[in-house]
């Protein structure tokens, strides 16, 4: 087992994200080394992970869900990493209890997500991170890097894929630019910097975590007024990347992550019109919202942050209707 899965904070205090180790992309050509075929690939999610559930938006928004399954893992994560259901947390809280929308590996069968990594490489030595983009014909993991499995995803199979589907283009050309200057410090600030607010075990490193993330969230709210969008008036990757992390906001980060200096809903009018409208008008963000996952993940999977691994039942409601 690799020592300390649950500790994630380096010495000094700071939480240090790992680079995704597995890095390639299926591509449209018949000669590639992944080429995209109907049934040929597997995601693997937690629906309580915002990097995984970027995976399952695009999934949807692009129509591609009959060209590949899903498999989901049980929210709780211990020592030996996500697993389907082989490790429950059965203490206080909903963590013991039967949760619905676990589905087992549908592929193999395994217990473990950690299975998948040591299949596709022996020798792997990192994080058992989801999601996973799985290839069933080479057995092997084409991706655990969301970022750029949402890329493929919106390029990769469009000459399959019929009418509005085809013709949604997440990243398109003339808006890169735009698109890329504002994912990095989305990334940086807020993706990223709740985790690095929430595992940081000085006074010193939560606050340079928590600040920036608070001055980003000012910076998109002045971004948002009278948007529905946060480029170009239409619907990007930006938006995905942004929106994992909102919906979390005021359910776990806000508490369990001590980002308490204002919650979405109350501090944050424009934002939380913008995550609401997602949410409410647009499926593929809503069905790919758990909030039991999502709550009984966080509360119960990080004992050094939640020792009484108590869920706690507010806010109510998760999201506010439009
Ligand atoms: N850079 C990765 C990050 C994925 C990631 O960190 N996923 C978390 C869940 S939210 C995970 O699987 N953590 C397990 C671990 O670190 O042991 C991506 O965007 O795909």
């Amino acid at each position: 087992m690799a020592p300390g899965i649950t500790s994630w904070a380096s010495k000094d205090g700071d939480f240090k994200r790992q680079e995704s180790q597995f890095r390639d992309a299926v591509e449209p050509n018949a000669d590639a080394k992944f080429p995209a075929e109907k049934g040929r690939y597997h995601l693997y999610v937690s629906l309580a992970c915002p990097w995984a559930t970027r995976a399952l938006i695009v999934r949807k928004l692009k129509g591609l869900e009959d060209f590949f399954d899903v498999s989901v893992v049980h929210p709780f994560m211990g020592e030996k990493g996500w697993s389907f259901g082989a490790d429950k947390y059965e203490g206080q809280g909903s963590g013991g209890e039967e949760i619905a929308n676990v589905t087992g590996d549908k592929v193999y069968g395994f217990e473990y997500i950690r299975e998948l990594y040591f299949k596709a490489d022996p020798k792997y030595s990192a994080r058992f991170t989801v999601p996973v983009f799985w290839d069933k014909k080479q057995e092997t993991l084409v991706s655990n890097e969301s970022s750029e499995i949402i890329r493929f995803m919106n390029t990769a199979f469009n000459d399959k894929i019929e009418g509005k589907h085809a013709k949604l283009d997440l990243y398109p050309q003339a808006l890169r630019k735009e698109i890329d200057e504002l994912n990095d410090p989305i990334y940086n600030k807020v993706n990223n910097g709740v985790y690095k607010s929430g595992f940081a075990t000085t006074q010193k490193a939560y606050s340079e975590a928590v600040h920036p993330l608070f001055e980003q969230l000012d910076k998109i709210e002045k971004i948002l007024d009278g948007h529905d969008f946060l480029v170009g008036d239409q619907l990007t990757e930006a938006d995905v990347r942004l929106w994992v992390t909102l919906i979390r906001f005021d359910p776990v980060y806000v508490g369990h992550f001590k980002c308490n200096i204002r919650t979405i809903r109350a501090g944050y009018p424009n934002i939380n019109r913008y995550m609401k409208n997602l949410y409410h008008n647009y499926p593929a963000f809503r069905d790919s919202t758990d909030f039991t996952h999502i709550k009984v993940h966080y509360y119960t999977s990080h004992p050094q942050v939640n020792p009484t691994r108590i869920v706690p039942e507010g806010p109510i409601p998760h999201i506010e209707p439009m």
